[in-house]
């Protein structure tokens, strides 16, 4: 695949792989004892189909029944070469690029699965949940782990960290992956969120960005309801 298709990486047959509690502010906010979020060594790692993903123009839905959606904003990893039991010193050399990208979440649908023991896929998975930027090559970032990462609603900054912050680097979640699943050119790997989530509702201006290298602006829309039959 040549450098430029990886912009059309949102329309290209790709995978999301999301990390969750890669940020010890967000694990704390979350309620959790930053030592207790995850087994040593191990990230939270879940999926999000590609459906999810939107691009700046169109709106975020709200799923039905939502009523607590909230923005994680995120430095998304733009897979560039098939990578399949990557060691973690080799592991930049399947990136691509990156993204910015939000993780919105159905709080209250989570909260539920995450008390009944069931999987995320409808609270983290459902319609127009990966909202993404456009494509910023590898090059354009010497340092993926030195990045500003913000999030704003309606121009009030809700989240403002720092890649600094991750607890698990991206050569080391590469590998953790592709030792389980394969990741091919045009996957994006989302990888966790700082502190300062919260909710937003229909007719809120999401903005985000990382550094000054990318920035998008996304409206959340309302639940459109499925078309009535007419007889
Ligand atoms: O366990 C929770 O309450 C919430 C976890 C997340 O939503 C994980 C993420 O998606 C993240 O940390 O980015
Ligand atoms: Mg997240």
């Amino acid at each position: 695949m040549s450098g430029r298709s990886f912009e059309k990486f949102a329309e290209l047959a790709s995978k999301i792989i999301a990390v969750g509690k890669n940020y010890a502010d967000h694990i704390k906010e979350m309620g959790y004892a930053a030592t207790s979020a995850t087994k040593k060594g191990e990230p939270l790692i879940f999926m999000k189909p590609t459906s999810a993903f939107v691009k700046e123009g169109s709106k975020i839905e709200i799923p039905p029944g939502c009523a607590n959606l909230h923005h994680e904003v995120e430095l998304g990893v733009v897979i560039g070469r098939l990578a399949k039991k990557v060691r973690e010193e080799e592991a930049m050399q399947y990136v691509a690029g990156y993204t910015v990208a939000l993780d919105m979440t159905d709080r209250d649908l989570q909260a539920t699965a995450k008390k009944n023991g069931t999987p995320w896929t409808i609270p983290k998975g459902f319609d127009t949940s990966c909202p993404v930027g456009s494509f910023i090559p590898k090059k354009a970032v010497p340092d993926p782990h030195a990045l500003r990462i913000w999030c704003k609603v309606n121009g009030e900054t809700r989240q403002d960290g720092t890649t600094s912050d991750m607890i698990f680097s991206i050569p080391f979640l590469i590998s953790y992956i592709t030792n389980y699943i394969t990741l091919y050119p045009g996957d994006v790997v989302l990888t966790g969120t700082p502190a300062g989530v919260s909710g937003v509702k229909e007719g809120d201006v999401i903005e985000a960005g990382i550094g000054d290298l990318s920035k998008v602006r996304f409206e959340v829309g309302t639940y459109e309801a499925p078309a009535q039959e007419n007889n």
